[in-house]
């Protein structure tokens, strides 16, 4: 299995990163030579604020580090200043949801014979559930915060009426690892939503009967726990048949959320540590890689602000993702050319000049290139090239094949995946592309691929399934296939996903070309992705073997602070960075999507401007407080993991990640929402003093510690009258799934006792004393029966 390194790739083209790196000195660490002036050409934004600790070792002993942020200067960063204006409307454009996303391929297309693909039962499903939300806002009763969301909602639902459409783009993925698991115990009346409950009435056989219970349970009034118990006390027809054991019912909750798998069959795992230690091995392996340390990219960070004069420029010379070859010069078709130079593509990425030549022989690879540096781009274009080079589908013929398969994890990355397809399509007028995602009615995708063949399908691993088990036809068309593309390939081929992709494998074409891309591919992938690939595939790596797989123009810092003072250095770190930068846009991840509620409704209490995002929330919801935030400066998205993986918001100047990330590769693939298209970002993570562990895993990347921010007396009490206001459900269901979380985490799970020692430090950082009680079934499920400190109810 030929390997491709940078080195080998260089030869091939003089314009990948190795040769424009000439500062970098492999083995060269921050660490080893720690004086000051490293850490001037390191950070030399805010020298001010930096002083180093006597003989740091390893990690940079940092007093304190300023959030302030280093935008690009108006005009300074060339290579995308068309798209960031947003005249390529069609590449990135936001989906609301199903109907939105029917329209917008409609009208993008309507030169093809596809037509306009919306109908008004999408549109009433939509108003439906923008409705709902209103009214449960209203009934709800949720104070000021809540009513001014409201207002804000509809100011921005407002502006969608007047043109969302077709703006350029957005998207969020979801792939959290336990979240959903956890925070699905709790009824969550955001959750209640046409789609998809359409969706579970057609396949209540399968995996919508728990979804729809839910709302069942929402509908009767029924408090989180009672409708938990219901559903697992077999009542009704939740269970319809299935067992009540934990473990099914976890993957039916992670198939309602396609992003979600990935990660929650592991958290059962180790959640069920002593039932399958097997799956739970397959976790250590992977958490208990040792990296090392190598700043040799911060170096080069260095060269390149004194060169450019502007911290806030695209680097361009030591770390662009842009290589030097042109679209132009390749042997694209014209159409294909034309459609590039329309969205404003001129020069390859790097990964699109390494990956192009070999995928346009028929190869298969699976390619590693960092985030953000145009993978979707590089995976499409071949794709659309074998297309083109094939008769075009005969209207006539009963079931026209679909010749490309995209697979994403997530029903956002989906979306977006098929809008850039889109986009490169322009002129491609007999080439048609579709999504089937989940969130939306199965029999509303099997008309519209009945009226509208395409020969380009993206899907989500879990609705592809369901249409090939369950519309007729549909196995039929995939024996079509040519090319299928795996995004976020280590994801995908992760334990939550495997079922799936290799049901869907096994109904594709052996003979076919497979090509797998991601941002991470650890080891583990790299075993297994013979599943998917042929023996003489190609690991086209793009990150050079001893760099980081982040990016250099990111700053990171890691900050340790008892769980006590998270919320009010989270405000402090808040504060400090909208003081410093007007044009602000700050994404905070949080553990679960519970947890994330409850940060956002804090922030809001203390009067910062704030949304969130997680899998709690309608699909339709989501998208337009992502569209939001794709178009805003001055706003903090406060989110689970829906957002961590190949979301594209423009000028995000920091990332804060609250709490332990689920990976490594979810740490990376967060930060990554940061610093894209060769920009700039911060990313900070606060962990607790037992969380620190982490950093082990991390600390190949160029992540120094920072100190604490001091938080005044005046602010801590405001903080915590911000608190107090906080709704008590969402302090209880924020706990619980806290709990969950923890309890899921190899490190801090394994000590029972222990755990509810740090459970209850975090009731009381939320203000409460004494630990809201939880349902006996949910502590018996998470193993914690009988565990001292806990309330059972
Ligand atoms: N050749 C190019 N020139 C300029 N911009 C490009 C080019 N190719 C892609 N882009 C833009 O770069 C941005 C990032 O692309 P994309 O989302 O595909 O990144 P990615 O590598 O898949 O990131 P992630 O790993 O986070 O999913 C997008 O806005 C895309 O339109």
């Amino acid at each position: 299995m030929p390997i491709k390194f940078l080195p080998q790739l260089r030869l091939l083209s003089p314009s990948l990163p190795v040769t424009r790196f000439p500062s970098m000195r492999p083995g060269a660490s921050i660490g080893s030579n720690g004086s000051m002036p490293v850490l001037n050409r390191v950070f030399p934004f805010k020298l001010k604020f930096i002083g180093l600790s006597p003989g740091f070792n390893g990690h940079l002993g940092v007093r304190s580090l300023s959030t302030r942020s280093f935008r690009t200067r108006p005009g300074s960063s060339s290579e995308f200043t068309r798209k960031d204006r947003g005249d390529v409307g069609a590449s990135k454009s936001l989906i609301e949801d199903e109907a939105e996303l029917s329209d917008w391929v409609g009208e993008l297309r309507t030169d093809s014979f596809r037509g306009r693909l919306t109908s008004e039962d999408e549109e009433l499903d939509a108003d439906r559930a923008r409705n709902r939300v209103r009214s449960r806002d209203r009934e709800g009763n949720r104070g000021s915060v809540k009513r001014r969301r409201e207002s804000e909602f509809d100011n921005f639902r407002e502006s969608n009426r007047r043109g969302t459409r077709g703006n350029p783009g957005y998207s969020f993925s979801r792939n959290s690892r336990f979240s959903k698991r956890f925070d699905s115990e709790l009824e969550d009346e955001d959750n209640d939503d046409d789609e998809e409950e359409e969706e579970s009435c057609s396949r209540r056989k399968t995996r919508g009967a728990k979804r729809e219970n839910k709302k069942v349970d929402s509908r009767k009034g029924r408090g989180n726990e009672r409708g938990l118990n219901s559903r697992n006390m077999g009542n009704g027809r939740r269970n319809l048949g299935r067992k009540s054991n934990f473990r099914e019912d976890k993957d039916d909750d992670a198939n309602d959320f396609e992003e979600e798998r990935g990660r929650v069959v592991r958290a059962t795992a180790n959640f069920l540590s002593e039932e399958d230690s097997d799956i739970n091995d397959d976790e250590d392996d992977e958490d208990d890689v040792i990296f090392r340390k190598n700043a040799s990219s911060a170096l080069g960070l260095d060269k390149d602000v004194r060169q450019t004069g502007s911290p806030r420029s695209s680097p361009g010379k030591s770390d662009s993702y842009l290589s030097e070859s042109r679209f132009d010069q390749s042997s694209l078709s014209p159409l294909s050319l034309k459609g590039i130079k329309d969205a404003g593509y001129e020069k390859m990425t790097v990964v699109q000049e390494a990956t192009l030549p070999v995928l346009l022989k028929g190869k298969d690879v699976l390619a590693k290139a960092k985030t953000g540096t145009g993978k979707t781009v590089a995976f499409l274009l071949p794709s659309i090239e074998v297309v083109s080079k094939l008769p075009p589908i005969d209207r006539d013929v009963k079931r026209p094949p679909i010749h490309v398969l995209v697979i994403c994890p997530t029903r956002e990355l989906a979306s977006q995946a098929a809008a850039e397809a889109n986009t490169l399509l322009k002129y491609h007028s007999s080439i048609g592309v579709q999504v089937v995602i989940g969130g939306t009615r199965l029999a509303l995708e099997q008309k519209r691929m009945q009226a509208n063949p395409c020969q380009i399908l993206v899907a989500t691993p879990g609705r592809l399934r369901d249409h090939i088990e369950n519309t007729a036809g549909f196995a039929t068309k995939l024996m079509g296939v040519k090319v299928l593309v795996l995004d976020e390939a280590d994801h995908l081929l992760d334990m939550g996903f495997r079922k799936d992709i290799e049901r869907i494998i096994a109904s594709v074409p052996k003979q076919r070309q497979t090509l797998l891309f991601s941002a991470t591919v650890p080891e583990e992938v790299r075993q297994i992705c013979h599943i998917a690939l042929r023996r003489d595939h190609e690991f086209i790596n793009t990150v050079l073997e001893g760099t980081e797989e982040t990016h250099s123009q990111v700053r990171q810092m890691h900050m340790v602070a008892p769980l006590d003072k998270h919320f009010s250095v989270l405000y402090v770190l808040l504060k400090e960075h909208i003081a410093d930068d007007v044009d602000y846009k700050v994404l905070v991840f949080c553990t679960t999507a519970m947890v994330t509620r409850l940060v956002a409704d804090l922030l809001g209490e203390l009067n910062l401007n704030v949304r969130e995002i997680h899998s709690r929330k309608p699909q339709s919801y989501r998208t337009r407080v992502s569209d939001e935030f794709r178009r805003s400066k001055g706003l903090i998205l406060v989110t689970s993991d829906v957002s961590a993986r190949g979301v594209d918001y423009p000028d995000v100047t920091l990332v804060i990640q609250v709490g332990l990330p689920a990976d490594r590769q979810q740490y990376i693939h967060r930060l990554g929402r940061t610093g894209r298209k060769g920009k700039e970002g911060q990313g900070i993570l606060l962990l607790a003093p037992w969380e620190e562990y982490f950093v082990s895993s991390i600390k190949d990347l160029p992540i120094t510690k920072a100190h604490l921010p001091s938080v005044d007396p005046d602010t801590k009490k405001k903080v915590e009258r911000a608190l107090s206001n906080v709704e008590m459900k969402n302090k209880e269901a924020a706990y619980q799934a806290w709990l969950g979380y923890y309890n899921s985490t190899k490190n801090v799970g394994r000590d029972k006792y222990r755990l509810v020692e740090l459970a209850n430090e975090f009731s009381r950082s939320m203000g409460l004393d004494n630990p809201p009680p939880i349902p006996k079934l949910v502590l018996s499920k998470m193993g914690l029966r009988n565990i001292p400190g806990l309330r059972s109810k």
